[in-house]
């Protein structure tokens, strides 16, 4: 009788074959068939968007945009929006698809002009990252914009109409579809706590992440050191 620890890793696991088992406009399902990395053949239920566009290995863009005026603390620019799969509000970066001939970076700024009205500068672009793995193959890049809130454009940003289906408004407006909320920085995770109390919202995992990562930034190095043993 064959060890399994013998025979166990032994593969690289991958993929054989793609068949689709459901077709949308925006979405498919595929059944996925694969090897394991012992060598045994599985199948996998695999959702996929049908928008992907050939020059990108990313469907879309996260926007960490930072607001920065003199005078003020700095600000992180967020949208609250009803999902339909989640059927609640949920609270997000600016976020968008990669359209067609669009670098990561050239959505980031219309996507963020067009749910913020806001006009940033792009500081930097992390790699082609997963969102969901164990359900599809989504992707994304997550761009760091700074905005100038001196400059006179972003003084009273104007939301403008993003293709043919989002309606924007102003965040003081009736009939909203995206509402900009700004954060301060250095108090971001409590002010999503607080939102949470507030209101039946639900906040994307990769605001949560960021905003304790912002807390420990801003609160750990000025704790006392303490003797570890
Ligand atoms: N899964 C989807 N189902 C839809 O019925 N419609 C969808 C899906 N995904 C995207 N879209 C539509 C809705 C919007 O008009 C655009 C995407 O907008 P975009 O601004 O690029 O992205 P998000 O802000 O992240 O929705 O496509």
């Amino acid at each position: 009788m064959s060890n399994p620890e013998e025979t166990k890793g032994t593969t690289t696991p991958h993929v054989v074959k793609e068949e689709l088992m459901a077709s949308g406009n925006w979405v498919k399902l595929e059944k996925t068939t694969y090897m394991d990395p012992a060598g045994n053949t599985r199948t996998w239920e695999t959702v996929k968007r049908t928008t992907r566009q050939k020059n990108t290995e990313a469907d879309g863009v996260g926007i960490i945009a930072v607001l920065k005026r003199t005078l003020h603390k700095d600000c992180m620019v967020m949208v609250k929006q009803f999902r339909p799969p989640l059927g609640c509000c949920t609270l997000e970066f600016p976020a968008g698809l990669i359209d067609e001939g669009e670098t990561a970076e050239m959505t980031a700024l219309r996507e963020l002009k067009e749910e913020t009205g806001y006009r940033g500068e792009v500081v930097g672009v992390t790699p082609v990252t997963c969102l969901d793995p164990g359900l599809s193959n989504c992707t994304t890049q997550i761009v760091l914009v700074n905005i100038n809130g001196d400059d006179g454009e972003n003084m009273h940003p104007t939301q403008e109409l993003a293709g043919d289906l989002i309606l924007l408004f102003s965040s003081t407006g009736d009939g909203e579809f995206v509402e900009v909320i700004l954060l301060p920085l250095d108090e971001i995770q409590t002010k999503i706590n607080d939102l949470l109390q507030k209101e039946k919202i639900m906040v994307d995992s990769k605001v949560y992440i960021f905003a304790m990562g912002m807390a420990q930034a801003f609160f750990k190095p000025r704790e006392l050191p303490v003797l570890k043993q």
